[in-house]
């Protein structure tokens, strides 16, 4: 049999979900690769993958795209891992550097800027320049929140424009994929976030940073229609801006 070919998100965030998939059966129908969020994208979009655990701001990119498990990696509210760090108040950036790991959250970054701080900004990508603002996640964030005199956390601003839950990544496949499979993805992933003890054990300490708040607070694992409507508001926003 063919395996399928899965990307999932290197991050600290997607742990438990690869705890889950290494720790059953479906592991030997799998190829796992582990991607930053823009490589696990790209993967989807070109088929080099048949799903991905991949940034929801891509979906509108992958051909017959469809959200294949009931999981995501989603928050209701602040996230702790999704920032804009900056040197001014958000109503004063003019200038803002995006991360080039991300999809989701330069967008989110983008419509935050001009639907609810109503800033007019400037966005790079280029990494030496100097600007007001920059975009950062995943671990890197990790205990650097006291570094920059201003830390936006993107998953609570969303909710004070939108007063929505969010959905950073989905489970999201380029073809058809047969139910009896979407039924073992989800058994294993829920296997993984139910041992998140286990996982929380194996990894290292973060100086400044509440993994165990993080892995069982903040980041939260479900698709549910709420955070479905969150991601339908987000695509749409992305097609204004
Ligand atoms: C919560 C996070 O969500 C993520 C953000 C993504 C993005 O901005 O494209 C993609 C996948 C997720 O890893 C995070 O990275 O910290």
């Amino acid at each position: 049999m063919n395996k399928i070919k899965i990307s999932a998100v290197a991050y600290t965030n997607t742990k438990a979900f690869i705890y889950g998939l290494e720790h059953a059966p479906i592991i030997n129908k799998i190829d796992l690769s582990l991607d930053i969020p823009s490589d696990c994208a790209a993967k989807v979009i070109n088929g080099q993958v048949d799903i991905g655990l991949m940034p929801v701001a891509a979906i509108p990119l992958v051909p017959n795209a469809n959200i294949v498990a009931d999981y995501c990696i989603g928050s209701d509210g602040g996230v702790n891992s999704v920032f804009i760090f900056s040197s001014v108040p958000a109503e004063e950036i003019k200038t803002l550097k995006l991360d080039a790991h991300s999809r989701t959250s330069n967008n989110l970054a983008k419509v935050l800027l001009k639907f609810y701080w109503k800033q007019e900004v400037e966005f790079t990508t280029d990494q030496s320049a100097e600007t007001d603002a920059i975009v950062l996640i995943g671990d890197r964030t990790f205990g650097k929140k006291d570094d920059y005199a201003y830390a936006y956390d993107m998953g609570e601003e969303w909710k004070n424009l939108t007063g929505l839950p969010f959905m950073y990544a989905a489970w999201v496949a380029n073809k058809e994929i047969d139910q009896s499979f979407k039924d073992e993805l989800n058994a294993a992933l829920k296997y993984g976030l139910d041992h998140r003890k286990e996982v929380l054990a194996s990894l290292p300490v973060t100086p400044n940073f509440d993994l165990e708040d993080y892995l069982y607070h903040k980041l939260q694992f479900e698709v549910t229609p709420d955070r479905k409507k969150a991601m339908e508001l987000f695509l749409g926003y992305i097609e204004q801006l």
